[in-house]
Parts: C-alpha cells; sequence; structure tokens
C-alpha cells in the first residue's frame, strides 16, 4: 500500500452534478480544485436517475400527447417499442461511462481523484483508491460534502432475502417484469409506475398515504391517479407490505402480505420510499458530527455545527432540495462564496445576493414527467396557511384555456396561483395537465422576482398556448 500527500485550496467529495458544479465555480476563483468521486463523475442524476427516467418517460407522455389529437392517435395506438426505448435510455445514461465528463473536468482544470473519500479531521481527506493506497488530502480554504443520497429502504422483514429494486434497478432495468409492486407514493413512484405500466407491467402501487404526491397540492395527485389508473395500473391507497419472501430463488416470484390482511404476488417489487444521506462512511465523527446524519447548512452552506467555517454541505446531502437544478444552483452560490471567502472579498450574503441560497426557501420549482405532468414552484397552500401569511387561492381549469384546447381533445388539468395579498405579489403556483412542465420557469420569475400583480397584467400570454392560463388566473383574481 503507497500513501501520498497533497494539498488543494479545495476538496469536493462526492461528483454527482452537484460536486462537479461547486468544483468548477471555486477553480473559476482561482482556486486549485479537487473531486474525490468513488463511482461515475456526474452521479446519481446522469446514470440512475433524471437522464434515464426521463428517457424512459419521454416516449409514454409523447404517446399519451400524441393519442389525444384526432388524425395522429391511430398511429401510436400499438404498444411502445421496448427495445428501442431501452436502448435510448441506454443512450441517455451514457452506457453508463463517464468519460465526457471527464473530459469536461479537465477543461475546467479541476483535478479528479477516484476512490472512496473521508474527513480524517479539520480541512483533511484521505481517499482509498480502487487499488487499495491512500491518498491524504489537505486543503487549504474549504472542503464540500457532496456525497447525495441512496434509496431509504423501510425495515420490513423478508426484505434482505428479495433482492428489492431501487430507484437504481427501475432506472437501469433491461428486462420488464410481468407484474411490478411499487411501495411508495412520492416522485419516484408516479414517475416509475409511470413507465413500467407503458412497457408492459401490471403495475400495482402500495400507498402508505390516502393520496399520490402528498407534499404537493391536493388535486396535483388526484389528476396524476385518474391518469395512472386509467392506464391499468392498480393504485391502493392506506396500504403497506408488513413482510414479504422471494420463493424458489434469484427468478422466483415475491409474495408480500399487506398491512389489510391481503396478499399479493409480483415478479419484481420496487421500494421508492425516499432517500437517506450518504454520509454513514464519511469521517463525520472526525469532526464531531454523526455519521449517517443530513448535514444542516447556513444560507451559505457552511456546515452549522463545525467550527472555523471551513467545512460545506451542498446538493442532496444538506436536505434543502433534493434536485439537481436547485443542487446546481446550490453549487452556483457555494463555489462562490468559498472562493469570495478564500480571496478576502466581501461576501455578499443579504436576502437574494450573490452569496446565499435564498431561492431555496422562496422558489423552488419541480416537474413531475407523469400523464398528467405535474409543475410547481414556491408555497403549496398548506404551506402557506402554516406560513401565517394572507393568501389568497386562486384556482383555474387550464381545460377553459385556448392553448389546451389546441393542445389536445378531452385536455384536463388544473392551476393554483397563491397570492400574498399583502405584498400583492405570487409566492406559489402549482399547474397539473398535460404540456405544463414547460409553464414552470414563468411561475419561477413571477415568484423570484416577487413581480407585482399589477406588473404581471402587463405580461401578455401568447394566443393560442398554454401560458394564457397566467392570463385567465389574474382575471380570475381580480374577479
Ligand atoms: C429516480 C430518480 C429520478 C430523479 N429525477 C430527477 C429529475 O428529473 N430532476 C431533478 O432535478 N432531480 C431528479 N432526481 C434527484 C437528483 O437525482 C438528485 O437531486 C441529484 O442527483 C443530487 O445531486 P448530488 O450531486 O447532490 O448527489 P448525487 O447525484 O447522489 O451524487 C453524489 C456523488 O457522490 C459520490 N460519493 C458518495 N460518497 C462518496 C465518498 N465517500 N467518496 C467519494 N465519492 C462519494 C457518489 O458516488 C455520487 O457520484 C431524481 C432522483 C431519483 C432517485
Ligand atoms: N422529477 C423530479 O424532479 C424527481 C423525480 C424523482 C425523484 N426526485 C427527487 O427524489 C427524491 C426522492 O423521491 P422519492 O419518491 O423516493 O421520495 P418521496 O419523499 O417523494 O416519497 C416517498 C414515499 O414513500 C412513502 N413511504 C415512506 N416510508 C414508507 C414506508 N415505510 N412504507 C411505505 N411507504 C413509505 C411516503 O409516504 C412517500 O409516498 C424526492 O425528494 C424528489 O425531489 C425528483
Amino acid at each position: 500500500m503507497n500513501e501520498t500527500t497533497r494539498t488543494y485550496d479545495v476538496i469536493v467529495i462526492g461528483g454527482g452534478p452537484v460536486g462537479e458544479n461547486v468544483a468548477e465555480r471555486a477553480r473559476a476563483a482561482g482556486l486549485t480544485t479537487v473531486i474525490v468521486e468513488r463511482e461515475l463523475l456526474g452521479g446519481e442524476c446522469s446514470f440512475w436517475a433524471c437522464d434515464p427516467s426521463k428517457a424512459l418517460l419521454r416516449p409514454v407522455v409523447a404517446r399519451a400527447d400524441a393519442s389525444r389529437i384526432p388524425g395522429l392517435d391511430p398511429a401510436v395506438a400499438g404498444p411502445l417499442d421496448v427495445e428501442a426505448v431501452l436502448a435510448h435510455r441506454d443512450k441517455m445514461s451514457s452506457y453508463w461511462k463517464d468519460e465526457d465528463q471527464v473530459d469536461w473536468l479537465n477543461s475546467v482544470s479541476v483535478d479528479l481523484i477516484r476512490g472512496h473519500g473521508r474527513l480524517t479531521g479539520p480541512k483533511r481527506v484521505a481517499v482509498q483508491t480502487p487499488d487499495g493506497d491512500t491518498i491524504a488530502l489537505t486543503a487549504r480554504h474549504a472542503v464540500a460534502v457532496s456525497t447525495g443520497t441512496r434509496a431509504a429502504l423501510p425495515p420490513i422483514p423478508g426484505l434482505d432475502t428479495v433482492r428489492p429494486w431501487t430507484s437504481r434497478e427501475a432506472t437501469s432495468a433491461d428486462k420488464v417484469p410481468g407484474r411490478l409492486a411499487v411501495v411508495g407514493g412520492g416522485v419516484v413512484a408516479v414517475e416509475m409506475a409511470t413507465v413500467w405500466q407503458a412497457l408492459g407491467s401490471q403495475v400495482t402501487m402500495l400507498v402508505l398515504d390516502n393520496g399520490l404526491l402528498e407534499r404537493m397540492e391536493p388535486f396535483a395527485g388526484e389528476l396524476v391517479t385518474e391518469g395512472l389508473r386509467e392506464a391499468g395500473v392498480d393504485i391502493r391507497f392506506n396500504t403497506t407490505v408488513t413482510s414479504l419472501t422471494r420463493d424458489g430463488g434469484e427468478d422466483g416470484e415475491v409474495r408480500m402480505t399487506l398491512s389489510d390482511g391481503g396478499q399479493l404476488v409480483a415478479d419484481e417489487i420496487l421500494l421508492a420510499t425516499g432517500r437517506a444521506p450518504q454520509t454513514r462512511d464519511v469521517g463525520l465523527e472526525t469532526v464531531g458530527l454523526t455519521p449517517g446524519d443530513w448535514l444542516t447548512v447556513d444560507d451559505t452552506f457552511r456546515v452549522t455545527d463545525v467550527d472555523g467555517g471551513w467545512l460545506y454541505a451542498v446538493g442532496d446531502v444538506n436536505r434543502r432540495a433534493l434536485m439537481t437544478h436547485q443542487g446546481k444552483y446550490q453549487a452556483r452560490i457555494a463555489g462562490a462564496v468559498i472562493g469570495a471567502r478564500a480571496n478576502q472579498e466581501p461576501v455578499d450574503d443579504a436576502p437574494w445576493g450573490a452569496h446565499v441560497a435564498t431561492a431555496d426557501h422562496a422558489a423552488v420549482p419541480q416537474v413531475v414527467f407523469t400523464t398528467p405532468e405535474v409543475a410547481s414552484v414556491g408555497l403549496t397552500s398548506r404551506e402557506a396557511e402554516r406560513s401565517g401569511r394572507r393568501i389568497k387561492v386562486v384556482d383555474y381549469d387550464l381545460a377553459h384555456v385556448a392553448g389546451a384546447h389546441q393542445y389536445g381533445e378531452d385536455y384536463r388539468g388544473r392551476a393554483r396561483m397563491l397570492v400574498d395579498t399583502d405584498r400583492n405579489t405570487v409566492v406559489g403556483v402549482t399547474f397539473a395537465g398535460p404540456g405544463v412542465g414547460e409553464l414552470v420557469h414563468s411561475a419561477t420569475i413571477a415568484v423570484t422576482g416577487e413581480v407585482p400583480l399589477d406588473r404581471l397584467w402587463h405580461a401578455v400570454p401568447a394566443f393560442p398556448t398554454l401560458g394564457e392560463v397566467w392570463l385567465r388566473l389574474l382575471e380570475t383574481y381580480r374577479g
């Protein structure tokens, strides 16, 4: 075993989309920077999450849209070409190779060390390389932990014997199971149920709660429930798995006992039951933190319980917003503030300043790529109520918008806008319906820009687009 030591201005542990962007921004601020990555540069998003899942969903969503257009519907009436869909997914996942991302990292002059990184004390990291060597790293200014999350598995008796699918298998599988049980009712569950039902599985969803997408406006979950049921998915609310076994070895059936006393048999079971931070084995104990915990940060991404201000946690691992675009926003800010502090430049940490992630609190956009889609940003009405603000909830039936008539026959969808009546600004928007994903950025600009409604009235949506819903929402608000 060889041991070497190296010094950098900034060390980033974890080369997912977030770690890559922290490193790139820190380098752009003139700091020498290294990423430590134990698996594939690009992380979960590129290989087992966003990219493969959206590649699988795109044909499903496009087909659903096309089937609503008279004259086009017969052309998409048949089943999807499963082999072609999976081949496209493989291509969109770069065949699980990260050469392109390594080239990009080289182009921005950030070093890469492959191996498992662990903190060994303040500003110190040890990397265990695949060859069994250890590289000791020292940071002059900062260490950023961007180690992301893994699937959180509930403690169901028998789980260790059934080789369950997590989001990784659900996005990378190359065979369509005849019967797929999906446990969970969140974003991963609804997107993956949409995919595998369309590819030919009989999907049964076992949902602990009384509805889908419980963190969003209730109408979003209701419309997605309708869409999934129409596609043939069997959805059982208030139900979970209490024990399970797999019969007859590797390829046998999974037999589940359910909380209502019933039984369910499937070929595979997907656990889409949330995420856990990848912090069990990153040496948190050497700096006074607890292994396995989420890392709590301030708005400049410094870990709050560590002295000296050298440790940052960015992306999924800080639990602020588990999405790539928001993590990359955090990364741009963290890289910039690390640079400013290292270069002894002023730190602009007033709300909406260059060095604070104010949008994490006010405007986190999300699109759920189901049939129909859901797109939201800012507060839901439940959150607004809890916030104690004076809010007016404005609802509109998207089917009444001219653009929806053009989009397809029998368009079903809804929009909700929340207005802070004291400030006369929009603080939350949710759309559910075909094609709404592309509307979300208009809402993000309205919320982030705190655009007064009187000015928004002058933002004229083109006719006939789905964007005309803005005009209808404003008209409804004004009465
Ligand atoms: C099925 C699914 C679909 C999703 N779809 C979307 C979507 O459409 N849009 C969206 O915005 N978000 C989506 N997400 C969420 C998105 O994947 C995450 O928010 C994003 O990947 C977080 O990026 P990250 O860099 O923080 O962490 P990760 O992408 O998890 O990257 C962390 C990296 O750290 C490495 N690492 C961990 N520990 C160590 C260590 N000790 N030493 C060295 N390296 C280490 C890992 O190998 C990994 O490469 C999806 C998630 C799932 C599960
Ligand atoms: N399109 C996107 O932006 C996208 C897509 C996929 C994932 N993601 C991100 O990934 C994250 C993880 O998604 P997720 O769906 O795994 O988590 P989630 O938190 O959205 O949903 C978890 C689900 O599991 C259920 N659950 C939890 N414990 C359970 C138990 N013991 N038994 C049965 N059910 C249980 C919950 O009731 C909930 O329905 C999300 O926060 C999301 O932001 C984003």
